[in-house]
């Protein structure tokens, strides 16, 4: 019998783990598995993670940058909306890359939008990224810059995700990437599926990309779902969409014509680039190859498509080489 996640969560819980996606972020900077030069402004304390969070934060990684940048390299203005986006440097990276054309919206709790405003207005580096015509609130948990925009939401309320699309002049009509990396599966299950539907409803060409864990039901799920409990973070989600399918269907039953599903260990083996894999396979020993299949089996990528250019999407996503 599954175990039921706690009906409780605490904001300040799940804000929390976002200081430890950046740490992970980071560990893998340091030892060479990616690359990002501003993700070391937003991390007070360093952490050395072991060889197996390494490369799963990797894994994590380049099987989202792979749909970015597949997003990216169409043709035409874009938008990139990211619900639940912590201390995430992509937006800081992409402009370094010579890819910052594009208007990036990054939305999440006040206290962590804020804390991500004081950061970017006190280190020059990363300021002169969002400077053109923009304005810094740390008090407010704002930016408004000519293509980033970070803005407070609470996401179990839709009126304030409403109020952030208006506020940030997203366009119904241009094409959008919709992350939502390790976000999903802390809200309710009514909350996740009301926010699902919210977008579907309101672009008319968008792709919305879902990194999260899921298989609850075996001994690795339930210790993965204890840890999250003990930290006063509960996996809300993980028992509405137990599976591949029930991540797909979240999609299909909400407005997204098409969505997959793929678990991390079959995205490693089959999607991420084997130059690269080869590359940061050599650069830490690794032995711990029963839990790594493990692990990644406990983690998937999903994401639904709606398509009204009828094409844009057509050759996007897992198995288009
Ligand atoms: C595990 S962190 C992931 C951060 C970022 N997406 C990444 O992968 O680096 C989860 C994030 O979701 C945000 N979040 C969770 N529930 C939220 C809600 N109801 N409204 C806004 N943000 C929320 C948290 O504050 C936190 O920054």
């Amino acid at each position: 019998m599954a175990m039921k996640a706690a009906a409780t969560s605490s904001p300040g819980a799940v804000q929390a783990t976002n200081d430890d996606a950046s740490a992970s972020k980071l560990s893998c900077v340091k030892k060479g598995y990616i690359l990002d030069d501003f993700v070391h402004f937003f991390v007070k304390r360093p952490i050395k993670r072991a060889p197996l969070i390494n490369r799963g934060y990797y894994a994590r990684w380049a099987a989202i940058r792979k749909l970015l940048l597949q997003f990216l390299d169409s043709v035409g203005p874009k938008q990139i909306l990211s619900l639940g986006a912590g201390f995430d440097t992509t937006y800081f990276q992409l402009e370094e890359e010579g890819r910052g054309e594009v208007k990036y919206v990054e939305l999440d709790f006040l206290e962590v939008t804020s804390r991500k405003a004081t950061i970017i207005a006190s280190r020059e580096q990363l300021q002169k990224k969002v400077e053109s015509l923009g304005t810094i609130s740390p008090e407010r948990g704002e930016i408004h810059s000519k293509h980033y925009m970070l803005l407070p939401v609470d996401l179990r309320d839709i009126n304030s995700l409403e109020k952030a699309f208006e506020c940030a002049q997203l366009d119904i009509s241009v094409p959008t990437f919709i992350l939502s990396e390790c976000v999903l599966i802390y809200l309710d299950p009514d909350v996740s599926r009301a926010v699902v539907n919210w977008a579907a409803q309101k672009f008319n060409t968008a792709v919305f990309v879902v990194y999260e864990q899921y298989s609850p039901e075996d001994a690795f799920g339930q210790q993965m779902i204890k840890n999250l409990e003990s930290r006063g973070c509960p996996l809300l989600g993980i028992h509405d969409t137990p599976s591949l399918e029930a991540k797909r269907e979240r999609f299909t039953k909400n407005g997204w014509p098409r969505a997959v599903a793929l678990n991390m260990d079959e995205i490693y083996r089959s999607e991420i680039d084997p130059i690269d894999r080869r590359r940061i396979e050599r650069l830490e020993i690794f032995d711990e190859f029963e839990e790594w299949h493990m692990m990644q089996e406990h983690y998937c990528l999903a994401y639904g498509i709606k398509d009204a250019t009828q094409g844009m999407f057509d050759n996007f996503g897992f198995g288009v080489r």
